[in-house]
């Protein structure tokens, strides 16, 4: 197993850091391995005189679903772009610990696809493979994964002939062609309507049992939360003020009533009811 650690800028993990906020972390559901993916320790980040995280300290299991919520502005993109190495923290450390290559590591998905419109569909999809794969590999796992989420037909399509669903398919197949250890999501079905939504959330998760990476999801929806994780976490004031495990079955049931008390829960510490 090889572990890098990505040390934060200028002063090193405060002891304060890492000792508040600890958080009592649930199993890994079975079948996902116990060690973790990722680990934060303790991580700072500010922007100027401003802190958004205060000292988040976070371990997440291998193959494990989580789904960060918050309130607007509470700090979710910052901490999914510490995760995908796209920003550095002001302190703390963050560990990823797999045996992939570096540009395998992770890939995050926005909420907007952010395809290339002079490129085919298929060469969209071949960007995730970078620096990885090129020719004729690229092109055959390209299909590959086009094929996984029902597009492979489309492959020399031009994306604009595409629907906002079908584009964050898109999005979703080059974040996954390169296989990562990884995924990190922003809000990534925040653009789609309400049954598109609930296919791709679909979706998601059988390609997530499929190919067993670990995903970091990071929604402003509690529904969408607690059909599709394994654990929520809240965060609250730059810090984590609550994880959720969500021990419960899939395919889940959109309207089950185990799914809505823990809405509730979640919604109950959104706005600090009792
Ligand atoms: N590059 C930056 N420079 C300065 N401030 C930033 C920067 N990036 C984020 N911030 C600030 O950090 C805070 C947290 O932003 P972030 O985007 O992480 O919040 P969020 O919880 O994802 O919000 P939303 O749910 O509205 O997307 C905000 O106050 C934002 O203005």
């Amino acid at each position: 197993m090889s572990v890098i650690a990505l040390h934060p800028q200028g002063k090193s993990a405060t002891a304060e850091g890492t000792t508040r906020n600890r958080v009592s972390q649930p199993s890994p559901e079975p079948g996902h391995s116990a060690a973790p993916a990722f680990s934060f320790r303790g991580i700072i980040k500010r922007f100027g005189d401003k802190t958004v995280l205060d000292g988040i300290d976070l371990d997440v299991a291998q193959g494990q679903f989580v789904a960060v919520i918050g309130k607007s502005g509470c700090g979710k993109s910052t901490l999914l772009r510490l995760l995908a190495g796209l920003d550095r923290p002001t302190g703390g450390s963050l560990v990823i610990a797999n045996g992939k290559a570096e540009g395998q590591r992770s890939r995050i998905m926005f909420q907007e696809p952010r395809l290339l419109p002079w490129a085919t569909i298929g060469r969209n999809v071949e960007v995730g493979l970078a620096g990885i794969v090129k020719g004729q590999g690229a092109r055959e796992q390209s299909l590959a994964i086009l094929n996984e989420i029902g597009l492979a037909d489309r492959a020399g399509e031009w994306p604009s002939v595409l629907s906002g669903g079908q584009r964050q398919r898109v999005a979703l197949a080059r974040a996954l062609v390169a296989h990562p250890f990884i995924l990190a999501l922003d809000e990534p079905l925040g653009a789609l309507d309400t049954l598109t939504r609930i296919e791709m959330q679909q979706l998601l998760e059988r390609i997530w049992q499929q190919q067993k990476f670990t995903a970091v999801l990071v929604t402003h929806d509690v529904t969408e939360a607690v059909a599709l994780a394994d654990r929520v976490v809240v965060i609250d004031n730059g810090r984590i003020s609550l994880d959720l495990p969500i021990p419960l079955e899939r395919p889940r049931r959109h309207g089950a009533p185990e799914l809505a008390r823990l809405e509730g829960v979640i919604l109950d510490q959104l706005f600090r009811r009792r």
